[in-house]
């Protein structure tokens, strides 16, 4: 049987008494996209590092295409985007990347990468000239030369204009296409529902949940809105059909399910208007990650 691309099992990694994975455990397989998606400082970067063999674990057990994550057969076979470039100031983009390349049996073409990245015209520019987005598309450029089999992208579009997101995107999807097991790290949640197979999501060192994205959100549309805190719902649930179902989580947070027939929004927002109530970011729509987060833990996603 083939192994799992990344296997991670009970992680545990420490900073002084600070715990950034405190017994995280999930697996990446080949041919999938993997998000890794929490808010800052839950713990995906840590993670991914142990993965990547640059730090070392305090405890659990990581399989990275099968070995151990500091194993040099690794080195030609995984490719890796870091959030802060890696490349000598100097370097022009194509140059750089001719050397990366270099490294390979079998790289991709540097001009067709830089194409495709829309970064042909900067290909003379040196690194330190080039805008944060195009540096951010080289990191991304010298992940994918090699013809990974795994690659790691650590937040591969924070900070890039809509263009460029969209690149990118199509190129996970390139990959992923070509059986390229690829490991995301985000805090996007548009960009872990449009790339992964399979979300985990992080929360302080640990995984709240996981598996695909409808299987998360769930397939069923929702009436979604914020009220204040306290609303008496079995008085709300008595004007609605018997089979609703009603939900403050978290507080001021306000959930309907049921058959979302138009009278079913009529009686919720007559019911609201006896009460005095004014609803807010009222809306009928499949949970989003987001949703599902701010459920588990009560807080926002993007905290
Ligand atoms: N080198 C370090 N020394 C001490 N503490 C660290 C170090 N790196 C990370 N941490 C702490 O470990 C926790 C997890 O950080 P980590 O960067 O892994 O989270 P993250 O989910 O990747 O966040 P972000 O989205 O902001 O990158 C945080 O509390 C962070 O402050």
């Amino acid at each position: 049987m083939t192994p799992l691309a990344v296997d991670v099992s009970g992680l545990v990694k420490r900073y002084g008494t600070n715990i950034a994975a405190d017994g995280l455990s999930f697996s990446a397989r080949r041919g999938e996209v993997t998000a890794l998606l929490g808010p800052n400082g839950a713990g995906k970067t840590t993670t991914v590092e142990i993965c990547e063999g640059y730090r070392r674990a305090d405890g659990g057990a990581v399989r990275v295409l099968g070995l151990d994550p500091r194993d040099q057969a690794l080195r030609a076979r995984v490719g890796v985007m870091l959030q802060s470039g890696g490349v000598p100031t100097g370097a022009r983009a194509g140059e750089y990347l001719r050397l990366v390349a270099g490294f390979y049996a079998d790289p991709v073409s540097v001009a067709l990468l830089l194409d495709h990245l829309g970064l042909a015209e900067a290909g003379r520019t040196a690194y330190r000239r080039m805008s944060g987005g195009q540096q951010q598309r080289l990191a991304l450029a010298a992940a994918v030369v090699g013809r990974p089999e795994l690659v790691f992208l650590d937040e591969p579009t924070a900070g890039l204009d809509p263009q460029a997101r969209h690149a990118t995107w199509e190129l996970v999807e390139e990959l992923k296409a070509a059986g390229v097991a690829v490991m995301l790290t985000t805090h996007h949640m548009e960009e872990a529902e449009r790339l992964a197979d399979q979300v985990v999501i992080v929360d302080r060192g640990v995984v709240i949940a996981g598996g695909s994205p409808p299987e998360l959100t769930g397939a069923e549309r929702q009436l979604r809105f914020r009220a204040r805190p306290g609303l008496g719902l079995d008085e709300l649930l008595s004007a609605l059909p018997p089979a609703t179902i009603a939900k403050e989580s978290p507080a001021g947070h306000y959930v309907i399910e049921g058959d979302l027939v138009p009278e079913l929004l009529a009686s919720v927002t007559a019911w609201c208007a006896s009460h005095g109530v004014m609803t807010e970011d009222l809306r009928i729509e499949r949970r989003t990650l987001e949703d599902v987060f701010l459920e588990l833990t009560g807080r926002e996603l993007r905290s």
